[in-house]
């Protein structure tokens, strides 16, 4: 199951807890009095559940436990089938005598036999529940817990994992070895960002939460600002429709386009505008391209820009209130240029591609601007690296979220890091992880659409970094809307279906 169906399967609590904060929420509920065996025994039933939806009729189920907690939550689930009268089957990793704490308490309340990984055939078995490691994984698998881990894997059952698969760091997502590939995947109280963040978000499966009763006011307590991102996340702030409204109270997005043969990038950007809601949106474009879009447009304005000077001639209209600059305008200092004389009238700001690549090199530069006017600033990988590239000794080890987190408050801008698992990243330190990515995106010229829509959304008055949540989102729903086959052009148009369905009014 891809992420996009997970994130429309289960019912989003945008929050996502670190490792660190769902250990502090776990301590915390103990500390108000709840036992943590009580918080195993409710997430080793929330497991059990699943078998049982899963497989209403009896099956046969091997539970693999690891030496953690993880493995404790594996024992509950495994005496809760057996009461069910399921035919449940336990093998451990490591000795029961190593046992600690609740996990310790589990293993006791499971009475049957327990069998070493080692002797265990796991053809006999219809589901395997991977209950080996969650948040203590602490170094990568080998020996032993690697092997029953691709032995696990090729067996080719069901597989359902406790709190994440294991051998992916539930913080980072990555992957050192090898990791469990769930079918289905239960976690506790909230979702954590490895579910989301590649490569681990393709080995999750189907992904579940359940509630093993810490609050949501614990879950808020502890919470650093990271969420995943759904419509849960921005539809109150979404633009409405009002009535006695006309075009201008919807907002002026202006783009500006690149030369003779670099055009369609602008038509695109400024397409996703007018599309997202922008009340009117015009191309400002260099005299040599103007016969080219005059030829194309309809709806979409267009004004000439022969040079800076006329850029600020056509921005000193206050009511062009946001600016999308950078898909095909060239690199060099006259892209340099344009972008300082946006930010010195104060707009907000989409920079993009060329916009970003013009400050490789000269990232201070940038940084001067950006932290003048509110900007969103959406780099794929390349482009990143090109412009954070002296700060690569810094950056080396950071994990995706903390790259978007370093380039947001270095910049003072909302940062869209692109990619499969795209992160947003707003300067006061709030990270949102796009949940409903698609691969039917890598196609040229997607990144441009969404670039105008995030400057849609910035002439109809949105804050940036709810307007990039957004845009990302329903950049990505859009292209699933539409399906194989798709291509830039075509996720403009699928906007109509996409808002209708999400939109309040
Ligand atoms: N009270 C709590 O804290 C609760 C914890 N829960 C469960 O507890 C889990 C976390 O438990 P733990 O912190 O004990 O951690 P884990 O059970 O994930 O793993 C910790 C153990 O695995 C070993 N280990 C780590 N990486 C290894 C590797 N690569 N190879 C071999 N051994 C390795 C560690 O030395 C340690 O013994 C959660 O994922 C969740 O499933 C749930 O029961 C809910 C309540
Ligand atoms: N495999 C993928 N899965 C999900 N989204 C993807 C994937 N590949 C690309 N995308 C998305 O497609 C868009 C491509 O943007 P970009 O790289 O700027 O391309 P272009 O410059 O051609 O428009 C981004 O929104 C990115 O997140
Ligand atoms: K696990």
């Amino acid at each position: 199951m891809s992420l996009g169906e997970k994130a429309n399967n289960v019912a989003f609590s945008s929050m996502l807890l670190s490792v660190a904060s769902m250990r502090k929420a776990d301590e915390l509920t103990i500390s108000y009095g709840a036992p943590g065996i009580e918080l195993m025994e409710q997430a080793g039933r929330g497991v059990a559940e699943k078998i049982m939806q899963i497989f209403p009729t009896h099956t046969k189920v091997l539970v693999v436990c690891g030496p953690g907690n993880n493995g404790g939550d594996g024992f509950i689930a495994a005496r809760i089938l057996l009461e069910n009268s399921y035919n449940v089957m336990v093998a451990l990793l490591g000795v029961a005598d190593d046992l600690k704490g609740d996990a310790a308490e589990a293993a006791e309340r499971w009475a049957e036999p327990m069998f070493s990984v080692g002797e265990i055939n796991l053809e006999e078995f219809d589901v395997v529940i991977d209950a080996l490691f969650g948040a203590g994984l602490n170094r990568p698998l080998d020996g032993e817990a690697l092997d029953i881990v691709e032995r696990i894997n090729a067996a080719g059952k069901v597989i359902v994992s406790v709190d994440i698969p294991s051998g992916i760091s539930g913080d980072t997502g990555a992957i050192s070895g090898e990791a469990v590939r769930a079918t289905h995947t239960v976690t506790f109280a909230a979702y954590k960002p490895g579910h989301f963040l590649y490569p681990g978000a393709a080995y999750v499966g189907e992904l579940s939460v359940v509630d093993i009763g810490i609050s949501p006011q614990t879950i808020e307590q502890v919470h650093e600002g990271l969420f995943a991102n759904g419509p849960g996340f921005w539809q109150e702030a979404l633009p409405q429709l009002e009535y006695g409204s006309h075009k201008y109270t919807r907002g002026h997005a202006l783009v500006l386009s690149g030369g003779i043969t670099a055009t369609g990038a602008a038509r695109l950007a400024a397409r996703g505008a007018l599309r997202i809601g922008a009340g009117l949106v015009t191309i400002a474009a260099p005299p040599v391209s103007v016969p080219i879009h005059a030829s194309q447009l309809t709806a979409i304005m267009l004004r000439e820009m022969a040079s800076v000077d006329d850029l600020n001639g056509i921005i000193a209209d206050k009511r062009f209130n946001a600016v999308v600059l950078g898909p095909a305008l060239g690199v060099g200092n006259g892209t340099q240029e344009l972008v300082a004389a946006v930010v010195k009238a104060g707009r907000p700001i989409v920079l993009d591609a060329d916009a970003l690549t013009s400050f490789a090199g000269s990232l201070d530069t940038l940084a001067r601007l950006t932290e003048k006017t509110d900007t969103v600033v959406t780099p794929h990988e390349g482009e990143f690296f090109r412009l954070f590239n002296n700060e690569n000794e810094i950056l080396k080890g950071f994990s995706k979220i903390e790259r978007a987190k370093f380039a947001a408050n270095y910049l003072k801008a909302t940062v869209v890091l692109k990619g499969a698992d795209t992160i947003i990243a707003a300067p006061d330190g709030r990270v949102c992880i796009n949940t409903n990515g698609t691969p039917l995106l890598a196609t040229a010229g997607t990144g441009d659409v969404l670039a105008g829509m995030i400057g849609g959304l910035l002439a109809q008055g949105m804050s940036s970094f709810e307007a990039a949540s957004a845009a990302v989102w329903l950049h990505a729903e859009a292209a699933r809307n539409f399906g194989p086959g798709l291509i830039a052009e075509d996720v403009p148009e699928m906007l109509p279906t996409v808002l209708h369905k999400w939109h309040v009014s």
